[in-house]
């Protein structure tokens, strides 16, 4: 079985963050490791994030990256730029696959990441990605330019992967305006579309962390981009389409869901 590392925050609520990586990982029939970043406490009116020292996140990359075989990693929250030069530093030192979240925009909350942070993103830790998954606040913050259709998608993933990330999905999930959720994968020059009913349900706490986890086990297992895209798709569907309630505004996505399914319909 292949390890997979999760390099994340935790969410407290568990739809997303590392929660969501490793239970996504665990359904995916991969082994999932962990190297926690921050713990982020999510509450109706507000996200809060505690930040864990930079050398108690280095200790955990060290025990992981001497001990295993690390072929395929994920980044989620890294919360503080200090953490991100840590982290990029110790990828740096391998030949690990990354996928990057780059998580600078939460429908959880606000963060407080700073101007610094994103252009660290994309000076530092992009160039090592082979494919990030942005949603379309960060690839408007990434590509520098507004996205409201889907012309504008095609052109900020060229823009991104302008940054040294080959491969770039932009994720349109609920924020691009009509009736469908469309996610663009733009791998090398050749474009990609992914396309689901929007589903009316607030379960979307941990959609971005559940889908590109999804697309981090599927590339381990040996499986081509745009179908691990197309799995991480079906799979975060399934998981907001019976996803855990918490309140009128917020909910999160269950990452057992195509499992129960796939047993129901047996
Ligand atoms: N309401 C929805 N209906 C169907 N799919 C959705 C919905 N919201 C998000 N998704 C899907 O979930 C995945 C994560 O997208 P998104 O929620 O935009 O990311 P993030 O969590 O990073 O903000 C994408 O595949 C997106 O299309
Ligand atoms: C620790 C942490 N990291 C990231 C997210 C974003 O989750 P998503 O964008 O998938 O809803 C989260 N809720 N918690």
């Amino acid at each position: 079985m292949e390890n997979v590392l999760t390099i994340a925050g935790s969410d407290s609520l568990a739809g997303g963050g590392i929660q969501a990586d490793l239970k996504t990982f665990e359904e995916l029939n991969v082994f999932g490791v962990s190297a926690l970043t921050s713990v982020a406490s999510i509450t109706p009116t507000n996200l809060t994030l505690h930040q864990l020292p930079t050398t108690v996140i280095v200790d955990q990359l060290t025990s992981i990256l001497t001990q295993l075989p690390i072929h395929f990693a994920k980044t989620g929250l890294l919360g503080d730029l200090a953490t991100l030069e840590a982290v990029c530093a110790q990828l740096e030192s391998t030949t690990t696959q990354v996928v990057v979240d780059p998580v600078l925009v939460f429908k959880e909350g606000q963060s407080q990441l700073q101007a610094t942070y994103i252009t660290a993103v994309k000076q530092r830790l992009l160039p090592l990605g082979y494919v990030t998954t942005p949603n379309l606040a960060e690839a408007a913050q990434l590509s520098g330019m507004s996205i409201t259709n889907k012309t504008e998608m095609v052109e900020a993933a060229k823009r991104i992967q302008a940054t040294g990330c080959p491969n770039v999905v932009i994720k349109g999930g609920n924020r691009l305006a009509g009736d469908v959720a469309s996610d663009y994968l733009r791998m090398g020059d050749v474009d990609y579309w992914f396309e689901s009913p929007k589903i009316a349900r607030q379960t979307t706490d941990g959609a971005g962390c559940t889908f590109s986890a999804a697309i981090t086990a599927q590339l381990a297992k040996g499986q081509a981009l745009p179908e691990a895209v197309e799995v991480a798709k079906r799979f975060v569907y399934m998981g907001i389409t019976h996803g855990v309630s918490i309140s009128e505004r917020l909910g999160s996505v269950w990452q057992g869901a195509s499992r129960q399914w796939e047993e129901e319909t047996k």
